[in-house]
């Protein structure tokens, strides 16, 4: 099993000192940024826009990790590679035609996603599991940060696994939502790739221990001992 990469949501930042936050994940053991946008109409929530994206990439030295939670994310998948988003990820429940829109991604050089809410089920990736380098489990419903973690989780986590090896697809999973120490170990056990983590790690005292803390046991677990 490869290590786990984890994903501080800047969602949780505090945004009076975001190049602050920004450059404490650059100097910390996180792997990528992760950054939630969203339209007030696929989730009831506006979070940012293109300008702090923007803001965001030009401070950030890690991997951009845009997890779009808004409709018809085609009109701005050229936009937000101009930006810098390495990974962008859409939502299975907004695209009409998803094959086009994870094609249109690779087109412009970035590496693709797709979410699912809690509600939907994996399957649904069966027929398209192959082209995408993310699948990413909600674990609480897209909008905003600090809910809680929701339980069927694993099991959804455990199914997709399942089918990326049926497919042969080299797929990761990415899980978002509730992700704390307390949960970490069985989602790794029950087969993510990718934590992303906003109200564990910028609400606590000292972000850059908790991220440096959770990476020692992620590592461990991912390594040695599951
Ligand atoms: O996409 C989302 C929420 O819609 C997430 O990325 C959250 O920002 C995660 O925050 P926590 O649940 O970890 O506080
Ligand atoms: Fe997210």
């Amino acid at each position: 099993m490869s290590k786990t990469k984890i994903a501080p949501s800047l969602l949780a930042a505090d945004f009076g000192n975001l190049q602050r936050d920004i450059e404490m994940v650059n100097n910390s053991d996180a792997d990528w940024h992760h950054i939630d946008v969203m339209d007030g109409v696929f989730v009831p929530n506006i979070s940012y826009g293109m300008p702090v994206v923007k803001t965001i990439a030009e401070h950030a030295t890690k991997p951009l990790d845009v997890h779009l939670m808004i409709v018809d994310p085609d009109r701005y998948i050229k936009t937000f590679a101009e930006l810098g988003a390495t990974h962008l990820t859409v939502h299975y429940e907004a695209c009409t035609h998803l094959h086009r829109t994870i094609q249109a991604i690779k087109a412009e050089g970035m590496k693709a996603g797709v979410a699912l809410n809690p509600h939907t089920n994996v399957n649904l990736l069966k027929n398209i599991i192959k082209d995408l380098d993310i699948a990413l489990i909600m674990s609480v419903n897209p909008g905003f940060g600090g809910q809680s973690f929701i339980e069927n989780t694993y099991e959804k986590i455990h199914n997709l696994k399942e089918l990326i090896k049926e497919s042969d697809a080299s797929t990761l999973i990415e899980v978002d939502g509730g992700v704390n120490s307390k949960n970490a170990k069985a989602l790794i056990k029950a087969g993510a790739d990718i934590l992303v983590a906003g109200s564990f790690i910028f609400k606590t005292e000292d972000p850059t221990k908790t991220i440096q803390e959770l990476k020692k046991s992620t590592d461990r677990w991912s390594i040695f001992e599951l």
